[in-house]
């Protein structure tokens, strides 16, 4: 393989091998982009989810300062508690279900309906109950008059606490008809017996996430669902309200209280709910052409969020359309990608183009070095080569040679054959030589126009002279026809070998070849003559 060849087989293989590894930090970057990205929109997304959690949390204290204001002011109306008095004691006297009970009951009804239906209908209420301790005992449901004397002992506890200790309080509660959001209130008033302020029983005033849910939507821009355990409705609402509330089919684990979009039910499809609810992860979902980024959080009731061992009633879905969020990360990928694949083939440019450059270089510091006719090296190559092998040899006490050899009568060649058939049998006999040393420590090179010398690094003189036959012998066996020899019809060589363990420090290992030659060529020349010392 010729020595260019060589140089250019190399500066591929570091091409390829450099391109890669620039591939590969190219993929890197791109990997570790998307993973960062990715990551900080997943870290944007739950920051949004928790905001929106608090904004939730923000929409039901509202909601309860509103039911605590308005069953505060039904209250203090002392007309109407004078009324829910009479009853109480007419309740104490002759129980529930008596006549005199019922007129009682149906004045503090005709007294409250018309003020009550307009408060309802403006203020998003649905729902005013009075209620007798202890405990919970209802008195009257303005809401449903039909339904009373009913006890709730084990599942209002607002009212049973507020009975309890006068105080009020709110909060999310599921009584035998309807889930709510209640505010409670302890009603006093003045006993017209006793003269004393006396303790009556409990108003409450109570609305529904389906009220507030549109209004949360609307604040906020979001959707969301509340959903209720199957096991929490079942054990407190009446069965024949829990039919015609919930319209869902028995194969669902959560009945839908209250959604402010119809896609909610699919919304829960998509997002896996772990069975304690307590899971801050959102979830991408893609609706036809838009994505939707969900989450949910555990409800507790008035009752759970005053005991940390009890369990969440349900859970609140909240979802919102991040799709501009979604393509602006897709969009900023593909720019990513496209920066990379730029700066790729840009490094690529420029590094093909250093490559060249450095291969020319290369290419023209060998073909500095190399006869240009025979492809040997040349008399600089020598030069540099036999001053430091020399100082090697003498360094390392090992035996250098030279074999020196130069083509009979070849004036006489050129005379015959002509020029250019000279320069032909150069390239013959430097293919001999080639061929000749290839496998030994030799290096050839053109000394001269028909002149050749062999370097023989750690090579004896008995060696270098077997191989200078050999050399003589190969370019025999060649035929190259020289009808204008003395010496033979082909062509001959004249060689002198000398070997620098035969000579004195400061004999040239050279010039003592070259007397050898002289020697071979006074000798009758097709011959070798070794330096024997
Ligand atoms: N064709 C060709 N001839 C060359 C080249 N270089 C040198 N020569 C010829 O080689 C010949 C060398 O001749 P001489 O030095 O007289 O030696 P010789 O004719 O070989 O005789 P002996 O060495 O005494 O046998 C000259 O005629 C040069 O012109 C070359 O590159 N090509």
């Amino acid at each position: 393989m010729k020595i260019w060849q060589k140089v250019q087989t190399h500066t591929h293989k570091s091409a390829i091998y450099i391109s890669l590894i620039i591939l590969c930090i190219d993929l890197i970057f791109i990997a570790i982009n998307y993973y960062t990205s990715h990551k900080a929109l997943e870290n944007s997304l739950l920051h949004r989810a928790q905001i929106h959690q608090q904004e939730f949390n923000l929409t039901l204290d509202m909601t309860y300062r509103d039911m605590l204001q308005l069953s505060t002011f039904i209250s203090t109306n002392d007309e109407l508690n004078q009324l829910f008095l009479a009853g109480k004691k007419a309740v104490e006297k002759e129980g529930m279900y008596s006549d005199s009970v019922s007129a009682l009951r149906k004045a503090l009804l005709d007294k409250v309906k018309i003020p009550w239906d307009l408060t309802s209908e403006k203020f998003d209420v649905r729902q005013l109950h009075y209620q007798l301790g202890p405990g919970s005992l209802s008195y009257l449901r303005v809401h449903e008059p039909n339904r009373f004397g009913d006890r709730m002992d084990n599942t209002r506890y607002t009212i049973v606490d507020t009975n309890a200790d006068q105080q009020e309080r709110s909060g999310f509660e599921t009584g035998r008809v309807y889930s709510g959001l209640r505010g409670v209130s302890p009603v006093w008033t003045q006993d017209p017996d006793t003269n004393q302020r006396t303790y009556v029983g409990a108003v409450e005033v109570g609305t529904s996430f389906n009220q507030i849910l549109p209004v949360f939507a609307r604040s906020f821009d979001v959707e969301s669902a509340v959903f209720l355990t199957k096991e929490h409705v079942g054990e407190t609402m009446w069965q024949s309200y829990v039919g015609s509330y919930f319209k869902e089919t028995s194969d669902v684990d959560y009945y839908t209280e209250a959604s402010s979009s119809e896609t909610s039910r699919d919304i829960l499809n998509q997002t896996p709910i772990k069975k304690n609810f307590i899971t801050y992860e959102t979830e991408i979902i893609k609706e036809n052409d838009r994505y939707l980024s969900s989450f949910h959080f555990p409800l507790f009731d008035y009752k759970g969020t005053n005991d940390a061992t009890l369990p969440p009633v349900g859970f609140v879905l909240i979802w919102e359309d991040v799709t501009d969020m979604i393509e602006a990360f897709k969009h900023s990928f593909l720019i990513n990608i496209a920066f990379s694949l730029v700066a790729f083939i840009l490094i690529e440019c420029f590094l093909l183009w250093i490559l060249g450059r450095e291969r020319k270089l290369s290419i023209a510091e060998q073909e500095a070095l190399v006869d240009g006719l025979t492809g040997l090296y040349n008399r600089r190559y020598y030069d540099a080569m036999i001053t430091k092998e020399e100082e090697q040899a003498r360094h390392n006490q090992t035996s250098l040679s030279v074999i020196i050899c130069d083509i009979d009568y070849f004036k006489r060649f050129n005379d015959a054959y002509g020029h250019p058939e000279g320069d032909t049998a150069l390239k013959q006999v430097a293919s001999a030589i080639r061929h000749t040393i290839h496998g030994t420590t030799g290096m050839a090179c053109r000394y001269g126009g028909e002149e050749f010398v062999i370097i023989l690094p750690n090579t004896d003189l008995r060696f270098a002279v077997a191989l200078a036959n050999r050399i003589q012998a190969a370019v025999h066996a060649r035929h190259i026809p020289h009808k204008a020899s003395p010496v033979e019809t082909r062509l001959t060589l004249s060689l002198g070998v000398a070997c620098s363990i035969n000579l004195d420090n400061k004999d040239s290992l050279i010039v003592a070849a070259d007397a050898q030659l002289y020697a071979a060529k006074d000798k009758g020349r097709n011959r070798t003559e070794p330096d024997l010392g």
